[in-house]
């Protein structure tokens, strides 16, 4: 935390320096990284007072001052897509990937998903909360400002519930925003097999109800997929949800496509989520829409399949947005500085394009874009502070080393 009144002296670049735009940055404002050079800024309760030249600081009687001298200040990274609530691990799992089994194999002898929903079952309320929260300051001193949290390992009405009450309890504990998303549909219980549509009955007519009643999720989610739920099921879930305000965030096209973009768009999702495997009906769907895209560059890279096609998203100027899918069986990173080397090094995002991604256009995947992802007057003031560096460039260029000397919120 810091103290009421802070001052950020002698800032060598001051990064992501403009006003909340109305929407999403695309085409030329996404290639841009607004900055100021030898700036300062100033914080009261929280917020961001003041910014300039250094030349223009006046008095700092009051404030207590970092000196920045050498070192690059941005906002913080939004992690729009994680499942931060989990039990164990799947160490196992990626042991048996190692020696050649794929995730659909994995999922097919009961791990995966059923695997994290069976270990969740049997973990008590207090457990799930320490170890999240645990994870939460990793996320924090790793530069991330604001976080979404999925349920979604429960696969029954009591543990969904049970999952979302440690996503209250997290917020209430948490220095930097949460946003909750009931993650209804993610895999289908093994007593659901041959009935998969009962499944979907018993969200909509049992726990959707009761997850609206608790008033602690934002966003609805399904992971529409092959193996997984198909478009017509979604639509009933998303239908069923809407009465309740719960908008769409919805995993899609990971390993295959099979229309659901169009469902989701259809729905008015804020954000479709992986979107590895592209078909060109799918980019259509997107171009003429509100929805952003989010890419996870960590997931493609932990369980090597194709990373999203981000050339032809921005060709269209489709908003792009990246986050880390944090979660134990495909991505098991929080790392955001290491998302923004992938986006670069694999991906071929320029720094700017995926800092943008990073921070204010995923500001807009939470609907935060008021609140964070940009250096504003009257924005929350989280902030990274990064080591001595020239370049924001360094960030990407050193992949895999921690480029934050402090993060501030
Ligand atoms: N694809 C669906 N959900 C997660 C993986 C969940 C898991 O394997 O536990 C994802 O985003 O990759
Ligand atoms: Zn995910």
């Amino acid at each position: 935390m810091t103290a009421t009144k802070t001052v950020l002296t002698h800032i060598a670049q001051l990064l992501q320096v403009r006003e909340t735009p109305e929407k999403p940055l695309v085409g030329t404002d996404f290639n841009e990284l607004p900055l100021l050079e030898n700036a300062y800024l100033k914080i009261s309760d929280g917020r961001i007072e003041a910014f300039g030249h250094m030349e223009n600081l006046g008095s700092i009687e009051g404030y207590t001052e970092i000196d920045c001298s050498h070192r690059l200040v941005l906002p913080a990274y939004i992690d729009s897509h994680t499942h931060l609530v989990y039990a164990g691990d799947r160490t196992p799992e990626f042991a048996n990937r190692i020696q050649g089994l794929t995730y659909a194999e994995i999922a097919e002898k009961g791990g995966g998903i059923l695997n994290s929903a069976a270990l969740l079952a049997k973990t008590d309320e207090e457990t799930l909360f320490q170890a999240a929260y645990d994870r939460l300051q990793q996320a924090i001193q790793l530069g991330t400002g604001a976080i979404e949290i999925k349920t979604g390992y429960g696969l029954s009405t009591e543990a969904e519930l049970k999952m979302l009450r440690v996503i209250e309890r997290l917020r209430a504990a948490s220095p930097i925003p949460i946003k909750a998303t009931y993650l209804a549909a993610h895999a289908v219980p093994t007593a659901f097999k041959s009935n998969p549509d009962a499944y979907v009955d018993l969200i909509i007519n049992e726990t959707l109800p009761q997850v609206a009643a608790l008033e602690i999720a934002e966003y609805i989610d399904v992971f529409l997929e092959t193996n997984y739920f198909n478009s017509a099921q979604t639509e009933r879930i998303l239908a069923a949800a809407a009465q309740y305000q719960l908008k769409p965030k919805i995993h899609v096209n990971q390993f295959t496509t099979i229309g659901g973009i169009t469902t989701a768009v259809k729905h008015g999702a804020l954000s479709v989520d992986h979107l590895e495997v592209m078909a060109p009906e799918d980019y259509d769907a997107l171009a003429n829409s509100k929805t952003v895209a989010v890419a996870l560059p960590s997931c493609s890279f932990f369980i090597q399949i194709p990373y999203t096609p981000v050339k032809e998203l921005m060709q269209r100027n489709i908003p792009l947005v990246l986050a880390t899918d944090f979660n134990p069986g495909t991505s098991p990173s929080l790392n955001m500085n290491f998302v923004v080397a992938l986006a670069c090094i694999q991906m071929k995002l320029t720094a700017e394009q995926a800092l943008n991604a990073a921070t204010l256009n995923a500001a807009f995947a939470l609907e935060l874009q008021h609140e964070l992802g940009s250096i504003a007057v009257g924005k929350r003031a989280q902030l990274i502070v990064t080591k001595p560096m020239r370049s924001y460039w360094e960030i990407p260029y050193y992949f895999g080393n921690n480029p934050i000397e402090r993060a501030i919120y």
